[in-house]
């Protein structure tokens, strides 16, 4: 089931849930907004009293007066009252959509990989930023506007119904007219709002991958057909807009005509009454101001109409990341006093494909292990499932005695220092880069760090050395310097266990040179993997292990896999031949 049908009517048990926090700053903004709008109705209590004067022929100003000023006040005091239920409500909507979306954030870091890849990065952003800025309409406006400004037709239909019930029967006469056309406008609404929000997901999707894609589209000219992608995203989205609109607007604004507008049946019953001289005038002059004074809060509560049918379809969007299953983690730390990998019959499928077959392999605690094979054979799959970013589908992964599944996330994610083929750096300085590896790293820290990996030269050559913004994903620095830095940051960290998945394979082989020796140097004592194709960076490793098809074919040093292995000594003798090749040329 989807969210948004499995939400649909818990909407506002959610909001509640959410903005449970600031229940204080919602009511108060309630009882203030309703004020507000009670203040907003007595001017015309005082009109209709004024009138009243005139017709008995009051000729004294006094109590003209009194009600003016009256009036005056009350008016006056809706204004204040409404500002300061907006000032509340929205200080609190927007506490709440901060806390959402920081929970979203964090419910992200919690996901496998598999759950965060399966949706495109542009539709995420979208539910986190645009969906989630929807429920700001119905926190800061719905609940305090929409409650007080329905309580105020409430209290005049009260008092009309005290000065004379018949009159009070007739004003209700348009309200069920009003509420046939409102519901005629929630038919189908959910499904066509899905459709929009849906199309606008799709266009960020798809505007998030063009420009990602841009320098593969500019290669390969191939504008036009993306292009078309992006045109047609964008159609859909324009389009699914127009029929939403379309398709409700007419009930829409039926409802805020027809409900409103208690007159067209109030007036005529009144002339009625007072012809038969059941109904005096003045209370007619009353009943009619008071009426007109019930517009304007109705015709507020109705504009909210609109928000309260979209609520479903924001908070099911909102919960499709919320309430996405975790990987299940204990919270509390395990007592671990080695760092010993060991799988056993460790299976595991992206989807319905598996892509290891019952591995078993054992890293002991200091050593230095690569894993290699042919490519798409399962090395980076083993690396990441170590690293716990998916859950093993069969068997297990120990680290210590304990499996990976036992360890809390937080406490495997400081145990683990895990540098992938294209690490990602964020839109900071090199500095803050660096430091995410340890945020409590001084700057002498940061700079030892880049120094022990072969870093800090090229840092200083750049404009504002360490204090230079690295881009949009790093994109300031070429591919090796990205990954150099990478490494920096994972060796900041300091952490027991070391993975290091195709670490170097954009450097060339004088910085490999370097790069291996300052890995060399700070891994020493920690257990440490490499996923590597360039076999002559592994060859002193304490254990290669030679990954096949989604099997482990052989595991030993390499003297003896150049013995035993056939596929390695395969390997091994291309890797050279071609490395003889380079260096001929
Ligand atoms: N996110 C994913 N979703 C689906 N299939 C995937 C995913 N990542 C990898 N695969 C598939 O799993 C298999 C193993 O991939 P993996 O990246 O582990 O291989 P590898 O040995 O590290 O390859 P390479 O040396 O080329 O990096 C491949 O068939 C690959 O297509």
């Amino acid at each position: 089931m989807d969210h948004t049908e499995k939400h649909k009517r818990g909407a506002f048990s959610y909001l509640f849930e959410w903005a449970a926090p600031y229940r204080g700053k919602c009511a108060l903004s309630v009882v203030t907004a309703t004020l507000g709008v009670l203040c907003a109705v007595v001017p015309y209590f005082c009109v209709s009293k004024i009138v009243t004067l005139l017709i008995a022929g009051e000729r004294s100003l006094s109590p003209y007066l009194f009600w003016v000023v009256a009036a005056a006040l009350f008016w006056a005091g809706n204004y204040l009252f409404h500002s300061i239920s907006t000032t509340i409500s929205h200080g609190a909507a927007f506490a709440v959509i901060a806390d959402t979306r920081r929970r979203m954030c964090e419910k992200l870091a919690r996901l496998s990989m598999g759950k965060v890849l399966a949706r495109p990065s542009g539709v995420t952003k979208n539910i986190i930023v645009e969906r989630l800025d929807g429920i700001e309409p119905t926190l800061a406006h719905v609940v305090p506007e929409m409650t007080s400004k329905l309580l105020a037709p409430v209290a005049i239909l009260i008092y009309v119904f005290i000065l004379d019930w018949r009159v009070a029967l007739w004003s209700l006469l348009t309200f069920p007219i009003g509420m046939l056309a409102m519901m005629g406008m929630r038919v189908g609404y959910e499904e066509k709002y899905s459709r929009y929000v849906k199309s606008g997901k799709n266009l960020n999707a798809v505007a998030v991958e063009y420009i990602n894609g841009i320098e593969v589209i500019k290669t390969f000219s191939q504008t036009a057909k993306t292009y078309k992608k992006f045109t047609d995203a964008a159609h859909e989205s324009a389009h699914s807009a127009i029929d939403w609109m379309k398709d409700t607007q007419i009930f829409f604004s039926l409802g805020m005509v027809v409900i409103p507008s208690v007159l067209v049946s109030v007036l005529p019953a009144c002339v009625l009454f007072y012809l038969q001289g059941t109904l005096p005038v003045n209370e007619i002059v009353v009943i009619v101001v008071l009426c007109l004074g019930m517009m304007p809060p109705l015709i507020g509560a109705m504009s909210y109409s609109d928000d309260l049918a979209k609520i479903g379809t924001i908070v099911g969007e909102i919960n499709s990341i919320l309430e996405d299953e975790e990987l299940r983690r204990p919270e509390t730390n395990v007592q671990l006093d080695r760092f010993d990998i060991e799988g056993k019959a460790v299976r595991f499928s992206y989807k319905d494909t598996e892509v290891l077959h019952s591995v078993d392999f054992f890293f002991r605690e200091g050593t230095v292990n690569a894993l290699v094979g042919p490519s798409g054979s399962g090395k980076s799959t083993l690396a990441r499932l170590i690293a716990s970013m998916w859950d093993v589908t069969g068997g297990s992964i120990t680290i210590g005695g304990v499996d990976v599944r036992d360890i809390p996330l937080r406490q495997l994610n400081e145990m683990i220092a895990y540098v992938s083929q294209d690490n990602f750096l964020f839109n900071e300085t090199v500095r803050e880069n660096l430091r995410k590896g340890r945020p409590g790293a001084t700057d002498a820290e940061v700079e030892a760090s880049a120094r022990a990996s072969g870093c800090h030269e090229f840092i200083m050559q750049l404009e504002k050395g360490y204090d230079t913004m690295v881009g949009s994903a790093g994109g300031h620095l070429s591919g090796g310097e990205r990954q150099r830095l990478s490494i920096a940051r994972a060796m900041l960290k300091d952490a027991p266990i070391v993975i290091l998945d195709e670490a170097t394979a954009y450097t060339d082989p004088e910085n490999e040179a370097v790069i291996q020796n300052a890995v060399a140097r700070l891994v020493r004592g920690k257990t440490l993997i490499v996923v590597a194709h360039r076999l002559s960076t592994i060859t002193d490793s304490d254990q290669i292990v030679m990954v096949r098809d989604g099997h482990i074919e052989a595991a030993g040093t390499h003297e003896t896999l150049l013995e035993d292995c056939t596929l390695y000594r395969h390997l091994w003798e291309t890797h050279i031949g071609s490395k003889d090749a380079v260096e001929v040329k």
